[in-house]
């Protein structure tokens, strides 16, 4: 299996209760998985522990037979190769879309880098859109970059929080067949996080309940 989750277990430390318990997920290379569960049922904390933004109280987290956390061994989040798209898009004001998706693209030489500018651009149909600000783009093709950017760097593994949620019905509809068919197209392993089914049914190959 490529990611494997075992006993995952998490409690904040200002919180009486464990917020995670017990959680076990495998996941094939390639496969989309959705997180499906109402507000509060952990999705994003799930997220946080697998990116290594938050620290396990116990369990394995592995990808690629690499370990990334267990009793004895805590990776640091960018060292993960992990990349991560958010509901709020998270996008650099201040900077083009060709600086916002070259980001996190580390030390390549600048042929290199026009070469990954141009794969993701084209990969998200934004290739006109290199000079654009953020606040120069809708709602939807924000989200495209967003999606470039996190793929720009190859990551093993991508981790989408409610990708959808600040996007109207139809655009909704619209996205998320994109969405697919990027991370498709790329062999992308994914977990996608959702409170909604229709968005879960139709860009997972899995859904988990939470
Ligand atoms: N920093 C924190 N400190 C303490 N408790 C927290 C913290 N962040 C989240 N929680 C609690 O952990 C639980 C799980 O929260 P989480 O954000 O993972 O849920 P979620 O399923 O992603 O919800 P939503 O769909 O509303 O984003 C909730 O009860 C929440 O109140």
């Amino acid at each position: 299996m490529y990611v494997v989750i075992k006993d995952l277990s998490f409690k904040y430390k200002n919180a009486k209760e464990y917020q995670i318990k017990n959680f076990g997920l495998e996941i094939e290379k390639g496969e989309i998985v959705a997180l499906l569960g109402p507000s509060g049922s952990g999705k994003s904390t799930i997220l946080r522990l697998i990116s290594g933004l938050e620290v396990p109280n116990g369990g394995e987290i592995l990808v690629n037979n690499n370990i990334l956390y267990n009793k004895d061994k805590f990776i640091e989040p960018e060292k993960r190769g992990i990349g991560m798209v958010f509901q709020d898009y998270a996008l650099f004001p201040h900077m083009t879309v060709e600086k916002n998706v070259l980001f996190g693209v580390g030390n390549v030489d600048k042929n290199e880098k026009q070469r990954i500018l141009d794969e993701v651009l084209e990969l998200v149909d934004m290739k006109e859109y290199k000079k654009r600000y953020p606040h120069e783009l809708s709602g939807g093709q924000q989200q495209r970059i967003a999606i470039a950017r996190a793929l720009a760097p190859k990551p093993s593994l991508l981790l989408l929080d409610e990708p959808f949620s600040n996007l109207d019905a139809d655009l909704r509809k619209k996205i998320r067949n994109e969405i697919k068919d990027i991370l498709k197209k790329t062999h992308s392993t994914s977990i996608f996080v959702t409170h909604d089914i229709e968005d879960a049914k139709d860009v997972a190959d899995r859904i988990i309940n939470l």
